[in-house]
């Protein structure tokens, strides 16, 4: 048996005023970070890449990441505006990483060159970062976060900015090489897509504390913000110990106030009204905000439209309970 622990990273952090999290992850796995502006999800990759003043630890297989000078850490980073070296070749940008580790610059273009070719970007080798899309850019600063085999690789909204197309492809891409990287992923990400797609593990934050954390099914189907509810189209319901989600569609739209006793009904203003699939998808300011998909003979019917005053209600066998902790 090797004595090498196992390069697990258990972190607890404090930036005061942005963020205090804890949390671990297990070598191998990609954690999404998500939750609304603000939350600190930015704050926690930068502490963990030493861009900002952090207390507390981040141990690594035993050694705490935080105490280790910024160029000793084995941390890749993908930020969101953090630019590729602007005088050098996509090729040295991506053997920067190696050279400046003493890697020989034969045996450092030679992995930047396998990486540039892993992304599809082999052929842009000798380009200036100028002279390449954003979608190119984007895929040469994630094969140079890899090249030099991080035991971390921290993904500040890594699709934000460039195109639908150039997102899916992208987001595909980039999953391919995330299941064969074997350090630590952490993705920040505003997209319910990437949450579910690419992570083995979700970090909800809110208010810079962390609000749930699990995998990306159970959160999406028993979401306990309204952000994360939002996200994966759910409404929630804060009913004293207990949440309640469900569909928009699961929502019954009435001008009359429903009839009967049940407490899963609101009275609200419709604030927008929107093509969704087959459907017509409301956002009814209520007490909490609603979604509600209603057919288009109905939205007609009724006459929906922004301004209008409705009730809604939620059949009871259509919504899942859960405690709120
Ligand atoms: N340089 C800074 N100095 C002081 N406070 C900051 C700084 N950057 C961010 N903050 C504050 O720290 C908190 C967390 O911000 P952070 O950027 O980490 O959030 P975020 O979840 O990444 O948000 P977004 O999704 O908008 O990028 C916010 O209250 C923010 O205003």
């Amino acid at each position: 048996m090797s004595g090498e622990p196992a390069r697990r990273l258990v972190a607890d952090l404090r930036v005061p005023g942005r963020v205090e999290a804890a949390f671990t992850a297990a070598p191998g796995e990609v954690l999404a970070v998500i939750g609304p502006n603000g939350a600190g999800k930015s704050t926690l990759l930068h502490a963990l890449a030493g861009l900002v003043d952090v207390e507390g630890t981040a141990l690594l297989a035993g050694t705490d990441l935080l105490g280790l000078p910024v160029r000793e850490r084995r941390v890749g980073l993908v930020f969101q505006g953090q630019l590729l070296f602007p005088h050098l070749s996509a090729l040295d940008n991506v053997a920067f990483g190696l050279r400046s580790r003493g890697t020989p610059r034969a045996a450092a273009e030679s992995v930047a060159r396998a990486w540039l070719d892993r992304f599809g970007v082999g052929d842009l080798a000798a380009r200036r970062p100028r002279e390449l899309s954003g979608g190119q850019a984007q895929r040469v600063a994630i094969a140079r976060a890899l090249a030099t085999d991080p035991d971390v690789l921290l993904l500040d909204e890594p699709f934000t900015g460039l195109d639908v197309s150039v997102q899916m492809a992208l987001r595909i891409e980039l999953g391919r090489h995330l299941r064969d990287f074997a350090g630590i992923a952490l993705l920040v990400t505003h997209d319910a897509i990437d949450a579910l797609t690419l992570a083995d593990r979700v970090l909800v934050l809110d208010g810079g504390r962390v609000a749930q954390s699990g995998a990306p099914a159970e959160v999406a189907a028993e979401p306990r913000t309204p952000h994360v509810a939002r996200l994966v189209g759910l409404n929630l319901v804060d009913d004293g110990d207990q949440l309640i989600a469900f569909t928009p569609d699961a929502v019954v739209v009435s001008l009359a106030e429903p009839e009967g006793s049940s407490r899963l009904r609101w009275r609200g203003q419709v604030a927008t009204v929107a093509p969704h699939g087959d459907a017509v998808r409301l956002l009814v300011h209520a007490t909490p905000d609603l979604l509600a998909d209603v057919t288009p003979a109905a939205a007609t019917e009724l006459g929906l439209a922004p301004g209008r005053e409705v009730w809604l209600s939620a059949k009871a066998t259509a919504v899942s309970r859960y405690a709120a902790r």
